[in-house]
């Protein structure tokens, strides 16, 4: 049978939620209880092992979305985003982090697991959420803040303990998008009435989160935020409208091959302002009218039409 440090080894990852550790510690277990000659044991062990894996796996393939929780495969990879030095070194560490958890919670520290994303829309802040999911090898959990504020009492603070017992109990990613709707201070002494207790609620729920868990909130103005929030995630990640040499890389990452001129100087002062959606909107149009009309590439007059089309869209809705 397992010796003494085995089982407290066991045991630590398990309270550690240290799963890696606690799969490696098992699959050494079998092959100790196979060296000792208890085979029907070993393969016991390692038939329970494989199983949960599954188990684990289908829960990732099939987490089931429902009225509170939208659950999606993540797709997007790190390299795939145009970010900042700043951002993009934060996001590398966050992932580290989460992906070490184990050996930092042997320090008596965490992992930094709940960030607040802010900024402007169209920036990449869902976006991040897949990134942060796909690389820590997570599903991704959307909650859509306003869909769970309705106007009778108790049934949103009912809904967000739902939310929160499945981030306890399944390891995910989750975003909270349009976060202002519950942590908006506007709301503070509004006669929404109930959204100050949601808020309080929602700031007891993520202290008592033991789970491997991500929480993600993401708005579109930190400002309109309550300040008691603030200090109650780990990190905040602040999102900008690309910077010149961003532009360039947005446009060359998405134009590719469609563009031989390759050469992107003329197109930041038009693309000015625009959001990184906007721009990948912009470049998209032209990819789809170079493949409709069977052109052989992109020209530069096209570039400029396409982009001064999003500035007109753009100015249309911010008028
Ligand atoms: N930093 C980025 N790098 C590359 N592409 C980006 C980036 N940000 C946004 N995009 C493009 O814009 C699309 C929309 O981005 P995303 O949904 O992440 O924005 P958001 O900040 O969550 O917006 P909102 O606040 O409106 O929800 C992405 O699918 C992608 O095509």
């Amino acid at each position: 049978m397992a010796n003494a440090d085995q089982i407290k080894s066991l045991i630590k990852s398990h309270y550690s939620h240290d799963e890696n550790r606690f799969d490696t510690l098992v699959k050494q277990l079998a092959a100790y209880e196979a060296r000792k000659g208890n085979t029907n044991l070993a393969k016991d062990l390692k038939n329970i092992a494989d199983e949960s894996r599954k188990t684990e796996n289908n829960i990732i393939q099939f987490s089931k979305s429902n009225d509170l929780i939208e659950f999606k495969e993540p797709k997007i990879n790190l390299s795939d985003m145009v970010l900042n030095e700043k951002l993009s070194s934060k996001l590398t560490k966050i992932i580290n982090e989460n992906k070490n958890s184990g050996k930092l919670r042997k320090h008596g520290l965490k992992p930094n697991q709940t960030i607040l994303l802010a900024g402007d829309p169209g920036t990449g802040k869902t976006m991040t959420a897949s990134v942060l999911a796909k690389a820590l090898n997570m599903p991704l959990g959307i909650i859509y803040t306003d869909k769970l504020t309705t106007k009778y009492m108790g049934e949103t603070t009912a809904k967000l303990r739902k939310v929160f017992d499945t981030i306890e109990h399944m390891n995910a990613v989750y975003l909270f998008d349009e976060f202002d709707a519950i942590g908006g201070e506007r709301y503070r002494d509004s006669d929404v009435g109930e959204i100050r207790r949601v808020l309080n609620t929602f700031l007891q729920l993520v202290e008592n989160v033991h789970s491997r868990s991500l929480i993600l909130a993401a708005t579109n103005s930190v400002t309109s935020l309550d300040k008691a929030l603030y200090r109650r995630f780990d990190d905040i990640l602040f999102y900008d409208k690309p910077s010149h040499d961003e532009i360039k890389q947005l446009m060359s990452k998405r134009l590719n091959n469609y563009y031989p001129e390759k050469n992107y100087d003329d197109f930041v002062e038009m693309a000015q302002g625009l959001s990184h959606s906007e721009i990948v909107t912009a470049c998209d149009n032209l990819i789809k009218d170079c493949i409709i009309n069977d052109l052989e590439n992109i020209s530069k007059e096209m570039v400029i039409q396409s982009l001064a089309d999003r500035q007109s869209v753009y100015h249309e809705v911010n008028s």
